[in-house]
Formats: C-alpha cells, structure tokens, sequence
C-alpha cells in the first residue's frame, strides 16, 4: 500500500466515524446481535464466494480501495466463530469416571462396607433386645385384631362395600337397577359364604391337626404367629409397635429452583439483572447429583460474575439454599474459566459429620515417602499427605486446631521408626509432650531461655546436618542414588544417616521473632526450608500470626505444604497459602469459628483442597505415640530425648568416633563398653559423664556400628560382655572421611 492509498483510507475512516452518532451522544439502542449479522453480510455479501478472505478484501482487490464496512468488523463470521472443530473439542474434553472413585480405591469401598455392615449389624442387636416388648405389645393388641378380623370377614361376607349403591338405588326408586344389584349381591353372599365355611374347616382342620399330631414346638410357633398376626391387625397408626433403630438425617433434595432461589439472594447485580428478567442468572452445566454424601450442582455463573463473588457470600448462600454453613461449599473449577462454579451442599455439616475411623488410630506404621492419610474432604474421602520432600506451614487464628494438625503429622512422622523427631512446643502447654515424651530425638516445651538455648543448639546441629547429608548425597553413585535426594531405600542404610528427620515447631513465631537469635533461626530455618526435602530433613511450622515477622517471606515463600484453618484476612490467607491465593477464590477466611480441624490444604500436587483434619485427643495421642515408641525399641532406633539424655550442648562440638579413638589405644582391638563408657568419661565429663553401655550403643548405632560380644579373661575366666572393635570405629571413620574426601 502506497502512502496515498493510506491517506485515502484513514480520510474514510475519519468520515465514517465522524458520521457515526457516539455512544455517550445519545445513540440509539442497538440489537447487537442484529447488528452483527447484519455486518457480516455486508462484509461476505448475501452471495459472496466462500473463498472470499474472512476480512472481506476480495481477492487481489486493493485493501485501499476496499469497502469501510468492511474495514470496521471485528467478529469473525459464523462458520468459523464455532470454535474448536469435533476433534478439537474431543481432545478438550472432560472424561467422567467410569468407576466411580470409592469403588476404585478399595480403602473407600472398605469404608462403605463397614459403614454399611455396622448399620445393619446395629439395627438387628437394637430389634433383638426389644423383641420381647414388641411380642409383648402385639399379644395385647391381639384381642382387638382378632376383633377387627371377624368384623371386616362379616362385611365381606355380607358385601357390605355394596349396600350405599344399594341404598341409592332405593333413593331413586330405580326397581331394575335395585333388582339386579340384588341379585348380585345374593350370587355374592353366597359364594363369600361358601369360601368362608370351607376356610374355617380348614382352619379348624388344622388347628386340630397341629394340636393332636404336632410336636410342641410347632404348636408353640403356630400359636405365636397367630397372636402376633392378630396382634399386628389389631395395630394403631399412631403407636408403631417397632420403632426406628437409626434416625436417617433427612436432607432436602438439592433442585435447580433452590439453587437458583439461592443465587439470587446472594445481592450480585448480572444473576438479579437476569433473573428479573425472568432468566435463570445461572446456566447449568450438568444435571444435579448426588455426590459422595451430599449434592453437586455445576455450572456458569453470568459474564463476569466469578466464583470467588460467590464464595464471599457463603453465609448468603447457606441462608438461601436454607442449610446450615458447614454443609455448603461453593468451589472454582480448577483449568476452567473462573465463573464456572461447583457447589457442593452436604446432607450434614462438615464439623459435626460423622468420620470414618482413621486407620492409623489402633494399629499400623507408616511409610514417610508414601502418602498417609490424614483427613477427609466434604464428601468423606481421605485425604493423603507426603511427609518427605516436603517444608510446611501452617496457619490459624487461635483455637482453630492448628497445635492439633501439627501433632497430628508429628504423631504420622513417629509412626515412621526410621523418622528422628525433633518437637518445640513454644507455647509451652505440652501439647506435643505425647509425640517429644515417646519417640523425640529432641524436645523442649515453652519459651523460656533455656528451650530457646535448647533449640539454637539443635537449630545448629540441625545446619550441620544439613550440610553432611547434601556432601554424603553429592559422593553417591548416580545408580544408588539417581535423582540427587534421599529416597526410601537410601534412608534404610543407617550407615549412610539419611533417615528421615522431622522437625516440628507450634508457635514459630516466638523463635523468629526472638529478640537476639531471630536472626539465626531464621537463617537456618529458610536454609532448612529450601534444601531439607531433598536430604531427608522435613520442617513443619506452625503460626497463630501468620504475618512477614512471624513467618519471614524467605521461608513462607519456599514452603511447599500449606495448612491454612480458620483466618481473618486476605494477608494472612495469603501468607499461608501463596500469592494471590485469596484472588484465586482460596479462601480460609470462609471457615466458620465451629470448623474447628478444617483447612485448606495446598500440596500433594493437586490444588487447593478442603480437608477436616483427623481428630486425635490427648489419650488417643500418647496412645499412638507408646506405639511408635515401642516401634523404635524393637528396631532400637530410639534416641536422643525419648531415651532421657541430657540435652546435648556438646552435640556440635565431640566426635564420638575421634573420642573413642583417643581412649582405645591401638593394641587393643577389642574393647569392652563399659571401660570405653567410663575412659569416655574422663576425657570429657560434660558430654559423657551420665553415659551407659546402652547409651553408648545408642550412640553408635546411627553411624552404622554395632556392639559385640567381646570376651576377656577375669580371674582365669571368660567374661562375656558388650563391646566393641576397635577396627569397626577407624573403618568407619575412615568411610566418612572418605565420602568428605569425594565431595
Ligand atoms: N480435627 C479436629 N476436629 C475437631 N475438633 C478439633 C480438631 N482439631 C482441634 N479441634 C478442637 O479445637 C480446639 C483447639 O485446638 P488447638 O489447641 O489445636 O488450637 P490452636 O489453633 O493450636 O490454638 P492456640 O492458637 O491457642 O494454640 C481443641 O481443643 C479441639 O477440641
């Protein structure tokens, strides 16, 4: 195009808009559908040829010279407005599931059988224990269903049902009608008279039978039933002789009306603009069915409503859908457009419905790299976490349940006897006692200095550790050790030390805001949060203030599990469960003070999740904790606090395996325990003083070296006792000096 044809054509463009009436000038009211189609034909014309372009420059037509109507259009024409072809759209779809999800996973069909097994189970032990009173109460009704019995066979016989025809037929006078209703009635009475005689001699014939041949038993059943038969045609509508032995809770069916009754008092202007005008304000995707226990209606909210609008207004909601809070949960539909809604309206509420049984309760261990469950979702279902690979946070106002939630994945990591526990209870009310008492490696409880001290040195060892499991991982063969992380396998060679290490903090914020080593815990615990998943070392932290003091940004930023009860606002919200999760519709400020143990959970790889945590008292916690205790005895993994050493101040600054050296003179190859334990001492009471041959095993025991029998001569005899080879100690030093040396 040549600069002239250009001038031709914005000169155009200036007189066709200055032509056209501005919208602000008063214009017109335009039906824009009309408009469009009518567009769209000047542009293709009534008989343009399909392959004419879509912009309506003809082909080889100077676009200078082309018509402005044509310049002007922005919607695309029909055939090509439709959107994605079948293909397309195939690709795109959104599959149902065949098998339904609680028939795939055999632990939900476990759960429905139980559920189901229980409630019959239930309602035959009921029914049995009362079956007396209910003999009882049909005996005494007997009498009058015997009577109700002969009454009604009287009218039969005599078809009473017929005499009001009858009698109106006399009314009218009407002699034939009269005559043949008659007849009718004779031919009737007598054939209900016949069947009744020969019914009372078979009756009889019978009773008869049964009194002279049968056994008495038999007499005993027949004479029951009888009663009983009498009794329950004697029965009045009003007092049921069996009475419920479960009352169903009753939910009202979930209908589009009430949907849309409800949508409608939310106050949003586009669904009450829409529904004045008699629309619906809410397009329905899929029919409305039943989900889990409860319903699921889903569908697209109008042009520029979101579904976040509507989480808002959950209470609104409830109100509408006339349910309790708890039951009604309003969801965005992750890969969708954001006023695409899903909303759930449970049968009860969320808080106070009934859970299955959690199955680590009585019995079980676990796996720290495979997913535990941990809490269900609003429908029920399980809902699974990863311990390992992973640093968490979790945020609440006080008394939502976050102590309870942060035991609750401690109590999971014990269950693990691989795992080394390291629990603070800051807030000091020994709400993590059941966990740091049975199995921690370290535990302090309060915010005193000496915790606080306590914790510093293990924050440190912690750093420490850090650092010898990154440099142990770098030394490995790729093969055993492909993907550069601890795994499950690598965590079982004790002599590698890469078991799983859990550290849990309630009330982090009084480390991080403590006011002389904020500073180091911070640094450490950020260090802890960025490079602990992959060697094995897993960092809870739980906050009632979730806010950048409480919980710097470098740590919330990078945690990768988020825990997020019952919060005030959008900036806590968002501190707990990422940027912009508040915009995104994930909102914990929704919860209600009664959902107490109910959370966003964000991680497992999915999206945000509402999950109600598993409730696990106090009695029921340090019952689960005696069991992973015992777990460790067995496996003689227990260590650190749970066996009742002192809190190691030294722990940064002795090598065991040095100091045994240093009281092991070369010469001798084999050493009791007991006289290494009392040399150990000498050289360095403040680490060894309180020590035994059980401690020292203990000891040893995570470096990979066992005790043995190690036999020496007492007065002529052989004394057998636990020790240890000297070459064991310098073998393995030898192995970890090594691994430094590699890396
Ligand atoms: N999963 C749950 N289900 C039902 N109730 C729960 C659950 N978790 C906790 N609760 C209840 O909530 C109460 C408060 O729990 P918790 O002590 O964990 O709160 P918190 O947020 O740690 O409070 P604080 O900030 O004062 O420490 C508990 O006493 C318990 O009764």
């Amino acid at each position: 195009m040549n600069h002239e044809d250009e001038n031709e054509l914005f000169s155009r463009l200036e007189k066709e808009i200055n032509a056209d009436p501005s919208p602000g000038s008063g214009g017109e009211v335009v039906d824009l559908d009309r408009a469009r189609s009518a567009r769209a034909q000047s542009v293709t014309g009534p008989d343009a040829s399909p392959d004419s372009p879509p912009d309506g420059s003809g082909g080889g037509e100077d676009a200078g010279s082309a018509d402005p109507d044509k310049a002007v259009m922005v919607d695309r024409p029909a055939p090509a407005a439709a959107g994605p072809g079948y293909l397309g759209r195939l690709r795109a779809a959104r599959r149902r599931d065949v098998v339904p999800v609680w028939l795939r996973s055999t632990s939900e069909l476990k759960t429905a059988t139980a559920w189901v097994a229980r409630h019959y189970t239930h309602a035959a032990g009921y029914h049995a224990l009362r079956s007396p009173v209910y003999a009882a109460r049909l005996t005494l009704q007997a009498p009058v269903g015997a009577a109700k019995f002969v009454g009604s066979t009287v009218r039969w016989v005599a078809d009473a049902e017929g005499a009001p025809v009858r009698a109106a037929a006399v009314r009218r006078e009407d002699a034939s009608e009269y005559l043949t209703l008659s007849r009718q009635r004779d031919g009737r009475v007598r054939l209900r008279s016949l069947v009744t005689v020969l019914s009372m001699f078979v009756g009889l014939a019978s009773a008869l039978a049964i009194y002279v041949l049968a056994p008495g038993w038999l007499q005993a059943v027949s004479v029951s039933a009888l009663v009983m038969a009498l009794g329950f045609n004697g029965r009045r509508a009003d007092a049921p002789v069996v009475q419920r032995a479960v009352d169903m809770p009753k939910a009202t069916k979930l209908t589009s009306d009430i949907v849309l009754r409800a949508l409608g008092a939310l106050g949003i202007a586009p669904i009450n603009q829409a529904q004045a005008k008699g629309r619906d304000g809410f397009e329905f995707t899929a029919p409305i069915t039943r989900d889990g226990p409860g319903w699921r209606a889903e569908g697209n909210l109008p042009f520029g409503v979101t579904v976040t609008d509507v989480i808002e207004r959950r209470d609104k909601l409830a109100s509408g859908l006339r349910r309790p809070l708890g039951c009604v949960w309003p969801e965005a539909v992750p890969d969708e457009h954001t006023g695409r809604l899903v909303l759930w309206v449970g049968d009860q509420d969320m808080s106070s419905a009934k859970k299955p049984k959690w199955p680590l309760l009585t019995s079980g261990s676990v796996d720290l790299f495979k997913p535990v469950a941990y809490g269900t979702d609003q429908r029920g279902r399980w809902v699974n976490v990863t311990l390992m690979y992973i640093a968490g946070i979790i945020g609440a106002i006080p008394r939502m349940g976050k102590t309870f939630l942060l035991r609750l994945l401690l109590l999971i990591a014990a269950l693990d006897a691989r795992a080394e526990l390291h629990t603070y209870d800051m807030k000091g009310t020994g709400d993590l006692d059941p966990v740091g008492n049975a199995v921690s490696h370290r535990h302090a409880a309060g915010d005193d200095d000496e915790s606080i001290q306590y914790a510093l040195n293990d924050f440190r060892a912690l750093r420490e550790e850090l650092r010898r499991r990154t440099k142990v991982i770098r030394s490995l063969p790729r093969d055993i050790c492909p993907e550069s992380k601890v795994t499950s396998q690598l965590a079982d060679k004790r002599s590698l030390g890469l078991h799983p290490i859990v550290v849990g903090v309630d009330e982090c914020q009084v480390l991080f805001e403590h006011p002389e080593h904020s500073k180091e815990f911070e640094e450490i615990a950020t260090d802890l949060v960025k490079r602990g998943p992959a060697t094995g070392i897993v960092l809870l932290l739980a906050t009632q203030r979730p806010d950048a003091k409480a919980l710097p940004t470098g740590i919330s930023a990078n945690a990768s599990a988020r825990w997020c009860l019952k919060v005030m606002g959008q900036l806590e919200n968002d501190m707990v469960l990422g940027t912009s999760a508040y915009k995104r519709g994930v909102r914990a400020t929704m919860f209600a003070w009664g959902d107490k143990g109910i959370h966003y959970f964000v991680g497992e790889g999915s999206d945000a999740r509402i999950v109600g945590s598993v409730y696990v008292d106090g009695p029921a916690a340090e019952a689960i904790g005696a069991r992973a205790r015992k777990a460790r005895e067995k496996a003689g993994l227990l260590s650190g606090y749970a066996l009742g050493e002192a809190p190691e101040t030294a722990v940064t600054s002795y090598d065991l395996l040095a100091d045994i050296l240093a009281v092991v003179p070369v010469k001798e190859a084999k050493v009791w325990s007991e006289t290494i334990v009392a040399r150990l001492a000498e050289l360095r009471p403040e680490v060894y003083e309180k020590w035994t041959p059980e401690t020292f095993a203990a000891a040893l025991k995570p470096r990979g070296i066992s005790t043995i029998q190690v036999g020496r001569r007492v007065d002529g005899k052989v004394v057998n006792r636990r020790g240890i080879a000297r070459a064991d100690i310098t073998t393995s030093i030898a192995e970890r000096n090594g691994k430094r040396d590699a890396s």
